[in-house]
């Protein structure tokens, strides 16, 4: 069910009216729906739950995704753990109540001082991406007097049919270590010190709305896994990352969680395995909107621009990937439409949020740009000195800042001009 929704011709978020926030907040401003973030969540917890196979499995958040405190408290309180890729991620999580006893720590370039962070906080795996690292862990673990819980994220080179810059599972990606490679690792990490097994790990890429690669990729980690048994080696967890598509176009169909999970849950029956998860978009990306005006109507050579206070600095998806967002009128008026490239302030002309849209607008009207609870906010930037935009979390008809609008005095606080 859709938490943003028109009633009496006005875009809501559940029952507060966008209008309301822009005119109290002001815009650009991330507008987030907490039942519709409770629901994502359980989604997966129902499925899991269901499941004989999805018995103590472990969803765990991939905070890259939308990294606001608020919204990492809510996960927490309902139970989910966290993925996270850098100290700064882990420093969030544990400041928003997460246990650490459910964060796994991915990434290809974590460094001593953040193994150590890990180590002393206590996390339930390392998810390590090469040799070089495992040797590391193994050196930073012994000096704190522990053995680090690992998984070795292996790519099962599985197409994920994803766009190119998502995609992170092929033997080619800087991911993760090569399937062939997988097996002497695991021997490498069983004799060494202060490395402990914990389980196996794969990641094939993001926004699949496909489910059939991530049985693909199941197969061949668990061949790997009855390999290693073979040598003597146990494995208690299977992390399967994250990468469930959403819709971003209205008439989309996205698959269940029930569709993506049921068939990999069924080949893991009687096989003991703790089943973990990092679902980073499915959870957050059709919660959230970035609510923006029109500043200027702007007649081009055969195109027409509407000029917007938000940019790719606030989200910069289109930019980069050319993704599609979904961008909508919060008060729909019925006369004709012209298409429109719908651009930001900033000095690029990749500098557009959606191109050749439809639109019946005027100047000072409030648009909506949808789906952009997921890698929008957090891939925010200041280019062009531009503050990040407020966040905004509606729960029913109550409204909460979870984070002010940056100011420019924060942007240059840090800075220092030479002495004279
Ligand atoms: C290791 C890892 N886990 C989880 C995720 C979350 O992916 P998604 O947001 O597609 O669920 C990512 C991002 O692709 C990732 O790199
Ligand atoms: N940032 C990407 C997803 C990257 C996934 C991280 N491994 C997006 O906006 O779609």
């Amino acid at each position: 069910m859709t938490h943003f929704a028109l009633k009496n011709g006005v875009l809501h978020a559940e029952s507060v009216a966008l209008p309301t926030l822009a005119e109290q907040f002001g815009t650009p401003a991330y507008v987030y729906s907490r039942a519709a973030l409770t629901e994502s969540l359980r989604e997966f917890k129902d499925v899991l739950g269901g499941h004989p196979a999805g018995s103590g499995a472990l969803v765990c958040y991939a905070v890259k995704a939308n990294s606001n405190l608020a919204i990492l408290n809510l996960f927490a309180r309902l139970g989910a753990g966290f993925d996270i890729v850098s100290g700064g991620e882990l420093q969030r999580v544990l400041a928003a109540g997460a246990d650490p006893q459910k964060v796994v720590f991915s990434g290809v370039g974590k460094t001593a001082a953040e193994m150590k962070l890990a180590l002393d906080a206590g996390i339930f795996c390392f998810n390590i991406e090469s040799i070089p690292e495992l040797e590391r862990l193994n050196e930073v673990a012994g000096q704190c007097g522990k053995a680090a819980p690992i998984s070795l994220r292996v790519n099962p080179n599985v197409d994920p049919k994803t766009h190119p810059y998502i995609s992170t599972g092929l033997k080619e990606a800087k991911f993760g270590v090569a399937y062939d490679d997988a097996l002497p690792l695991y021997r490498r990490a069983a004799a060494l010190p202060h490395i402990q097994i914990a389980g196996i790990d794969c990641h094939i890429g993001s926004q699949l709305l496909d489910p059939s690669p991530f049985v693909e990729a199941l197969d061949r980690i668990l061949a790997l896994i009855d390999q290693l048994a073979s040598d003597g080696i146990r494995i208690h967890h299977l992390d399967l990352g994250g990468g469930l598509g959403i819709k971003y176009k209205a008439d989309q169909v996205q698959p269940t969680v029930a569709s993506y999970l049921t068939p990999l849950l069924d080949k893991l029956q009687d096989r003991g395995l703790q089943v973990v998860l990092e679902p980073g978009r499915r959870l957050v990306g059709n919660a959230g909107l970035l609510l923006t005006r029109i500043e200027y109507l702007k007649e081009g050579e055969g195109k027409n621009f509407a000029v917007i206070d938000a940019a790719m600095n606030d989200l910069m998806r289109p930019a980069l990937y050319e993704a599609w967002h979904d961008i909508n009128p919060v008060v729909p008026s019925a006369g004709t439409a012209r298409d429109y490239d719908v651009v930001g302030p900033v000095c690029e002309t990749g500098d557009f949020l959606g191109q050749a849209r439809p639109l019946c607008v005027q100047p000072g009207d409030l648009l909506a740009v949808m789906s952009a609870g997921a890698y929008g906010m957090a891939m925010a930037s200041n280019y062009n000195t531009r503050p990040r935009a407020v966040e905004i979390m509606v729960d029913g008809d109550q409204v909460h800042v979870i984070r002010q609008r940056e100011t420019v005095a924060q942007l240059y606080a840090g800075e220092q001009v030479l002495p004279a």
